[in-house]
């Protein structure tokens, strides 16, 4: 079974002006995808390097950076090769990311880290008493060009300094993340780390640096072997670096870019003066959907998005988080139910095999955008509403041992939150939340006990 390579499948490797930090299965479905169907790509190369674990660079390097996007519609499994991926690095490659910040014809950073990565503290600020943030403070503060990073704030910081020292011009960053406002989010972040090693840094940075805020959407789940067999058997290629998506996707980009960018509207991105109705949108229907999914049909015995949203008991849940949620939206009330409508469909698409709990993993940071916005804002028109509730509850389940297991983070201190009874650990969590009402606490401890109750018997 032969192997991909550049001479046989794919473009030559473009020069690249694109640096990617984490080298995960949505950024190949997405931005990669973007860049390499974009008139002109064979001028956009980009260089991607993992987060954590070397091993995506490791195997897409032995392909010259080609994988296979296998986009599963109703009409069938579709492979396509991407050739966007110039060179692809171990993230704690510091020398290649510091060389490539150093270029002039660097012209954007882009993100796919998860919202875990950028190392928030409770008030959105950098996480200064996280381990990993004060190793890297201490590091530059020691040796700004050559310290040794290991944080996503961290490698932007070393990568900024590297271009300065250079002088090689402004840059857009662009964060790909489902966090609400990210290109402000990932400022904060990386101007925060950037002050406490270099007090002069945060001047230059304002100068050279544009934030970019977008919304991203393309259903990807983690690889399976089927995937793997499916590229086998409809292209004789064995890429182990498949990538499995749906065929819908959306990009929605606020922000300049001083040094350029690939034509990415003329694949479908848009650029606009706001994201943020379009991220409200699909923030609180498709991820808040999710995780009411993730941790409600969990408890019910099922694992996958498609199985839980074919049950009319989780199909119920849904709709009626999306009645809430819809309430609070500044769209049109058409648009609105014309998108959940296409939700219904992706979500029902059975050739995606999206596990409940991928999207259970890190609900520390995923539970408090995704549920409280729309709980504060029924409350505040004087609602306490058991649809706009039942994530808080269903996650507070599934902490507590049901469903999905937990994956995340700060799991040590949510076993502190939820432990001992219903009544104390609902109330320790709606506190963790900041949702203090005291309307809010019956309605959820009821939902958490109903949960419970339902918990592997499947009904
Ligand atoms: N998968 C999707 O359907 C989808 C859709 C829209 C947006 N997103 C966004 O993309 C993110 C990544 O999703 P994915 O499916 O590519 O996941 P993935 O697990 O395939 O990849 C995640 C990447 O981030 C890196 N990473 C993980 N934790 C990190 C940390 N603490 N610090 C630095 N790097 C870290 C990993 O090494 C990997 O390179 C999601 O968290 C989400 O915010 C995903
Ligand atoms: O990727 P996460 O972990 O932020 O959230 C899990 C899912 O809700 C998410 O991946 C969606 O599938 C995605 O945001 C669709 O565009």
């Amino acid at each position: 079974m032969r192997r991909l390579s550049r001479d046989v499948d794919g473009r030559p490797a473009a020069p690249v002006r694109i640096v990617h930090l984490g080298l995960g299965n949505f950024f190949r479905a997405h931005a990669a995808w973007y860049t390499d169907r974009a008139p002109g790509a064979d001028a956009w190369g980009i260089a991607a390097f993992t987060g954590r674990s070397p091993a995506a660079a490791e195997a897409l390097s032995a392909q010259d950076g080609l994988y296979t996007l296998l986009v599963r519609g109703p009409e069938g499994p579709r492979p396509e090769i991407v050739s966007s991926l110039s060179a692809v690095h171990p993230g704690d490659d510091l020398a290649a990311l510091r060389d490539y910040f150093s270029r002039p014809e660097l012209a954007v950073v882009t993100l796919t880290v998860t919202e875990a990565g950028y190392r928030r503290a409770a008030d959105g600020g950098l996480d200064r008493e996280d381990g990993g943030v004060s190793a890297d403070v201490a590091a530059l503060l020691v040796d700004p060009v050559g310290g040794t990073v290991t944080t996503t704030p961290g490698r932007l910081v070393a990568g900024l300094l590297a271009r300065r020292a250079r002088g090689a011009g402004a840059l857009a960053i662009v964060p790909n993340d489902n966090v609400p406002d990210n290109g402000a989010m990932v400022a904060r972040v990386v101007t925060d780390l950037a002050d406490a090693v270099d007090p002069t840094l945060r001047a230059w940075v304002d100068d050279h640096v544009s934030w970019v805020t977008t919304m991203v959407d393309r259903i990807t789940p983690r690889t399976t072997d089927d995937d793997r067999d499916e590229v086998r058997s409809r292209t004789g290629v064995d890429d182990p670096e498949t990538v499995p998506t749906e065929p819908y996707s959306e990009w929605v980009l606020a922000g300049s870019f001083p040094g350029g960018r690939p034509d990415w509207e003329a694949v479908g991105a848009r650029v606009v003066d706001d994201v943020a109705p379009f991220e409200q949108r699909k923030l609180w229907l498709l991820n808040g959907a999710h995780s009411v999914l993730a941790y409600g049909a969990s408890i019910l015995g099922h694992e996958t998005v498609a199985d839980a949203i074919a049950d009319p008991r989780a199909r119920a849940w849904v709709e009626e988080w999306w009645e809430a949620a819809s309430r609070h939206l500044r769209l049109p009330a058409e648009e609105v139910a014309g998108y959940r409508d296409a939700l219904l469909a992706r979500f029902s698409n059975a050739s995606i095999r999206h596990l409940l709990a991928q999207i259970a993993a890190d609900g520390s940071q995923k539970v408090p955008i995704r549920a409280v916005p729309v709980i504060a804002a029924e409350l505040a028109q004087d609602r306490v509403e058991p649809g706009a509730t039942r994530m808080v509850a269903a996650w507070v389940a599934h902490l507590r041992g049901h469903g999905a297991p937990v994956t995340d983070t700060r799991a040590e201190m949510l076993q502190e939150l939820v432990a001992g009874s219903v009544g104390d650990a609902v109330d320790r969590v709606l506190g963790w939340l900041d949702l203090d009402a005291p309307a809010l606490h019956d309605v959820v401890v009821e939902q958490v006990t109903e949960l419970e109750s339902a918990s592997g018997s499947g009904t």
